[in-house]
């Protein structure tokens, strides 16, 4: 094969990643002057998956429900994630949320508002306060199309629908990242002192899914082959409320903030049967109760005709529901030709989020990998077992920055400038990428994906068990063994067939990764849903697991949870929320 050329960039930090993390990151490392920064992301500017986020972002402002506090949101945070959490990730997050959504504001991002001009706030499933600021139902593209306004004016550079397929490390520390361009497939090299993921989560790996074409876990993926720790990766967040019909529908989510504004769930029986799993909070039970109820209820043969649970928001009227959930009324009416002022509609189960990720320190979101960050989606550690509502918004703004000024921390430290790259692992590569091109037979990357997306959905899903994990990891590891001779016909030029191989290859890696946490996990936490184990076991919640990935192999080990230092493990002694009375102690602890 003759040898290919490729561009080169030089920056001090280079952000993958255009979602609310990527940019965050961005703007924060850029704040130095004279500090180069790039932003590089497969999709367009202003795409990224981010832009979806409809219900709200977490803060405990306290707006409408005065007792709310930082205290109660890690309170929230902690209990949701069934202790697995990081909790200092947690704490740090729940104390910054707040001044990171009204840095928003004086950005320009452009919040609901209480009668009193207050940031408006909605209840949300599992927050006992009302507690997420919300643009209608639009509020990641609020936020998304305010941070790119304030990192384009930061003198960013970005680089629209490139593909990083390498992370590259040299002498212990990172060189930078390598990848093509979508457009022509031409390869490109950006040398870089440190590297900020941001790549988002890897929700393309089940059939049924809210995420967008880009979740494939590349971030992860590719830090896992330079030698960084994934944590978490049995939890996997099933979102109780997806669409369910037409099919062609199937999977897009039905925000929260349905139930959160009053919208009520019905079996086919007519019954609210989110009283028999979790009579205080009802609807808005946290999302692993509510997903487990409605498939529960769709099993024991009282699911709508499409397998899923009505869900009815018409008592509010229509001029409340236009108002408050403008996008699920175009939604249903654009897609389903349904008009839920007027109609009930079907809703069940569907993978939404990546709690699983990159491991990384909670003050400054490095890896373990020399001058690697990992910010948002990508990373682990805040969320536990499951995330809440509203936190994900949250996350990618205080860790986005935090990112950045661990970059930013990192070059203050740092000896010597770029690292040398190694020719030799770049040729590689190249080579590596261009195979699926020059092969004349071999397996269609979509057919890869479609068999990838049937296991995990059958053996790894929202239920599992050993048997179902030992059968999904057989069929998996064969599959795998089948993808390596992906090929596709056609140029580089405007290819996604060429494009699909990287996704499927990454997240075959990442599937691998999370049947063999779930096998590890012998009980039932948070998303993480075994029936041969059906109870959370105290003794589990001492533990992270924690995988790394050899170029060949897996391998898992068992961490200890952080242990909460006294001043905030006093939080649970009462098993009510601070800020509600505290009457006597309760049964829930923190260990
Ligand atoms: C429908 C929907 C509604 C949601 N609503 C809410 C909500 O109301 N509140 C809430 O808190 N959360 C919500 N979430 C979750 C939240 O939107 C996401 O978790 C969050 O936006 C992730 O942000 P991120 O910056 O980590 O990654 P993303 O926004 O996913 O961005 C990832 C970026 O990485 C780029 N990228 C990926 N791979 C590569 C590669 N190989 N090379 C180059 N670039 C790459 C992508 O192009 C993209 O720019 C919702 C999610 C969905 C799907």
């Amino acid at each position: 094969m003759a040898r290919e050329n490729y561009e080169t960039h030089e920056y001090d930090v280079i952000v993958i990643g255009a979602g609310g993390a990527g940019l965050r990151a961005a703007v924060e490392a850029s704040a130095v002057p004279g500090l180069k920064v790039a932003v590089i992301s497969k999709s367009l500017l202003g795409k990224a998956h981010t832009v979806m986020a409809e219900g709200g972002v977490a803060a405990s402002f306290g707006n409408l429900d005065h007792q709310d506090s930082w205290e109660t949101h890690f309170y929230d945070t902690m209990r949701s994630g069934h202790f697995i959490n990081n909790y200092r990730m947690a704490e740090i997050f729940a104390k910054e949320a707040p001044d990171r959504v009204l840095e928003l504001e004086t950005w320009g991002a452009v919040f609901d508002r209480t009668p009193e001009g207050r940031i408006m706030q909605r209840p949300f499933g599992a927050h006992t306060f009302r507690r997420l600021a919300h643009i209608g139902d639009h509020t990641g593209m609020e936020l998304l199309r305010t941070m790119q306004y304030k990192a384009i004016h930061s003198g960013i550079d970005v680089f629209q629908e490139v593909t990083m397929t390498k992370l590259l490390m040299a002498n212990g520390r990172v060189a930078g990242a390598f990848g093509y361009f979508r457009e022509d497939g031409r390869f490109v090299l950006f040398r870089a002192k440190a590297v900020i993921l941001a790549t988002g989560g890897l929700g393309r790996v089940y059939k049924v899914t809210s995420n967008s074409w880009e979740s494939t876990g590349d971030g992860a993926a590719l830090a896992f082959r330079a030698g960084a720790d994934l944590m978490d990766m049995e939890m996997v967040q099933f979102h109780p409320t997806g669409m369910v019909w037409p099919p062609g529908v199937r999977g897009i989510l039905v925000t929260e903030g349905v139930r959160g504004e009053g919208g009520l769930l019905y079996n086919a029986e007519g019954e609210r049967f989110m009283q028999r799993y979790d009579a205080e909070r009802m609807e808005l039970s946290s999302r692993d109760v509510v997903a487990r109820a409605i498939f529960r209820e769709a099993m024991a043969g009282r699911g709508t005709p499409h397998g899923g649970a009505w869900l009815d928001i018409t008592h509010k009227g229509p001029d409340y529901i236009k108002t408050k959930l403008p996008g699920m009324y175009e939604q249903f009416l654009t897609l389903a030709d349904l008009d839920i002022t007027r109609e009930r509609f079907e809703v069940a189960p569907t993978c939404h989020y990546t709690m699983g990720g990159v491991r990384v320190d909670p003050e400054t979101c490095a890896t373990n990998l020399p001058g690697v960050f990992a910010a948002g989606e990508v990373a682990a550690g805040l969320h536990g077992a499951n995330r809440l509502g509203g936190n994900s918004l949250s996350d990618i703004l205080v860790f986005g920055r935090r990112a950045g000024l661990g970059a930013r921390q990192y070059l203050e430290g740092m000896e010597g400038g770029l690292a040398a790259v190694d020719e030799a692992e770049i040729d590689h590569e190249m080579n590596r990428v261009l195979a699926p091109l020059t092969r004349e037979k071999g397996v269609n990357p979509y057919h890869v994906h479609e068999q990838l997306q049937e296991i995990m959905t059958t053996y790894a899903g929202i239920m599992r068990s050993g048997e179902t994990l030992q059968t999904g990891l057989e069929k998996l590891l064969a599959l795998k063994e089948e993808a390596q001779t992906m090929a596709i016909n056609g140029s580089r030029r405007y290819n996604p067939g060429w494009h699909a191989v990287f996704d499927v290859q990454n997240m075959l890696l990442l599937s691998e990764g999370i049947i063999r946490s779930a096998l590890e996990r012998k009980e039932s936490r948070g998303a993480h849903w075994r029936t041969d184990y059906p109870d959370e076991l105290p003794d589990w919640q001492q533990f992270n697991f924690v995988e790394s990935f050899d170029g060949d192999a897996i391998h898992i080990r068992k961490e200890p949870v952080p242990e909460m230092p006294e001043h905030l493990a006093r939080l649970f002694t009462y098993g009510k929320a601070p800020g509600l009375v505290q009457t006597a102690p309760g049964k829930e602890s923190s260990k």
